[in-house]
């Protein structure tokens, strides 16, 4: 089968060369005609492990090619994906727009039997809209082609996206027709090796499952940070609490680490859409906007325990922020706690200097020359009064301290992620501030 991927971000690119790499012929389409050069190039806009390989194998096999036509290469395709962003609008709902205008443009120039698949993270509604979308498309073109709307939402996570798509834990497929049920069938059966994990339901829920997973996820961390908070004022450690209640399989190991909050493009934005669906619908979703509030003010809480220690005066002072994405193995800077913290320092008259091992290119767009931009953490160690981590890149877990020691004016750790040993640092002569400890 012949397939479109209709944006080549990040779900669109893992998606098409996911599929591609077992055997279909994929093209993925993207408006943005750099991006398009440089992947006929080869250059890929994002960080991903293991996606460069893939992507390189299946042009040279010929399953895989890029293009900013959907028009041209519409031609006997049999299912198209919609998998563009859909980023939060000033209400904080998902923003549709660019959704909308690809299934218009499919209704433009369909002329055979396609399923459209939305693939983008959409409110409960939108496949509605996308089939009106399309509809008008056909209407405006006098053609009456036949298509089925199809919601699919993705679960992937940034950093370990080929394996979530190459092996999923289920799929969600929302669908109302048994002949858009075959396409994913066959374009899904050869990920599932481990067991039958497509999940078939009607659209709505398939649109409302995607909302609900990432609002759990969150849920869960702020739940985390906000008990990790109190143990620091009745003195618990939230590393034993976490292994203490995470040894329940009701409750589960994943996804208890309390930290300087979560970031992303996705966590931050999807909680806001489905507090807005809610309040649309005549519904406050209350849980949810704690959840929100908890994880904007967490993100302050390495910059407080800083200015804390230095009596509130940092002004001149060196501070060393460690890792600037909003997780190890991705690139992307979206919404990530590091940028919080360091507006925090400058505005204070702190001096910073940074290094992430992957996102530091993404990260000089957004701060330029506010911060000092170091080969590794060594040198932003040079004279500094303190370290902040803030992602927990594998590089960072074991450096030499007592180097970085000697570079220190103060050796203060603040470690927002809890990936140091404490009895270890206080003995190699640091102050460690960790985070619910
Ligand atoms: N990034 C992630 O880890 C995940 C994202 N999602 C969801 O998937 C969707 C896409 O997210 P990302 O891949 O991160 O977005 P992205 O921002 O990386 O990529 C979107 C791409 O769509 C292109 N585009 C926009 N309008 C277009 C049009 N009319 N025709 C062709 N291309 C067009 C843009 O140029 C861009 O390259 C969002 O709804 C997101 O919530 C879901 C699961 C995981
Ligand atoms: O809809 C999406 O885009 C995706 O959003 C998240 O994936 P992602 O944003 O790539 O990253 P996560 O690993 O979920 O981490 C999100 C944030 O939560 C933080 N986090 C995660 C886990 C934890 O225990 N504690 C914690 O603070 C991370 O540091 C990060 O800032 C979901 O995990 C994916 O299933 C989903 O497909």
């Amino acid at each position: 089968m012949k397939v479109l991927v209709v944006g080549s971000g990040y779900v669109g690119l893992v998606t098409g060369a996911c599929l591609a790499d077992i055997g279909v012929e994929v093209c993925c389409i993207d408006i943005d005609e750099n991006k398009i050069n440089n992947l006929n190039k080869g250059i890929l806009p994002i960080y991903e492990p293991g996606l460069e390989t893939i992507v390189k194998r299946n042009v040279e096999g010929k399953r895989l090619s890029f293009s900013t036509s959907l028009a041209a290469n519409i031609e006997n395709v049999g299912a198209i994906f919609i998998a563009v962003g859909t980023p939060p609008g000033e209400d904080g709902s998902a923003d549709m727009r660019y959704v909308l205008a690809v299934a218009k443009e499919i209704g433009n120039c369909i002329k055979k039997y396609a399923v459209v698949i939305t693939k983008s993270t959409v409110p409960v509604g939108s496949s509605e809209k996308v089939r009106a979308a399309i509809n008008e498309g056909l209407q405006s073109n006098n053609q009456t082609t036949t298509f089925d709307v199809v919601s699919n939402p993705e679960f992937l996570k940034e950093g370990a996206a080929i394996k979530d798509f190459m092996s999923p834990d289920r799929i969600v497929v929302g669908i109302d027709s048994e002949r858009a049920k075959e396409t994913m069938d066959t374009l899904y059966k050869p990920f599932l090796l481990n067991g039958y994990r497509i999940l078939y339901m009607d659209i709505p829920s398939a649109e409302m499952t995607k909302y609900a997973a990432n609002a759990m996820l969150a849920t869960r961390i702020s739940f985390m940070n906000e008990i990790a908070n109190l143990c620091e004022i009745v003195g618990a450690n939230i590393t034993h609490v976490r292994a203490g209640i995470g040894s329940d399989p009701r409750i589960g190991k994943k996804f208890l680490y309390a930290g300087v909050g979560y970031g992303g493009s996705c966590f931050p934005k999807d909680v806001k859409a489905l507090v807005k669906t809610g309040k649309d619908n005549g519904y406050n979703l209350q849980l949810l906007e704690a959840v929100e509030h908890i994880n904007d003010a967490q993100k302050k809480v390495l910059f407080k325990k800083i200015t804390r220690h230095f009596d509130n005066d940092i002004k001149g002072k060196t501070i060393a922020v460690w890792g600037l994405s909003f997780k190890p193995n991705t690139d992307d800077i979206r919404e990530a706690p590091a940028f919080v913290l360091i507006e925090d320092l400058l505005k204070a008259g702190a001096i910073v200097k940074v290094f992430d091992p992957i996102a530091m290119q993404e990260a000089k767009k957004e701060l330029g020359e506010k911060v000092t931009w170091c080969r590794d953490v060594y040198e932003t160690t040079q004279d500094a009064g303190a370290i902040a981590l803030v992602t927990e890149w594998n590089e960072f877990r074991l450096p030499n301290w007592q180097l970085i020691k000697a570079n220190m004016q103060t050796a203060v750790v603040f470690d927002g992620r809890n990936i140091y040993d404490d009895v270890f640092l206080h003995k190699a002569g640091y102050c460690y501030y960790g985070i619910g400890q």
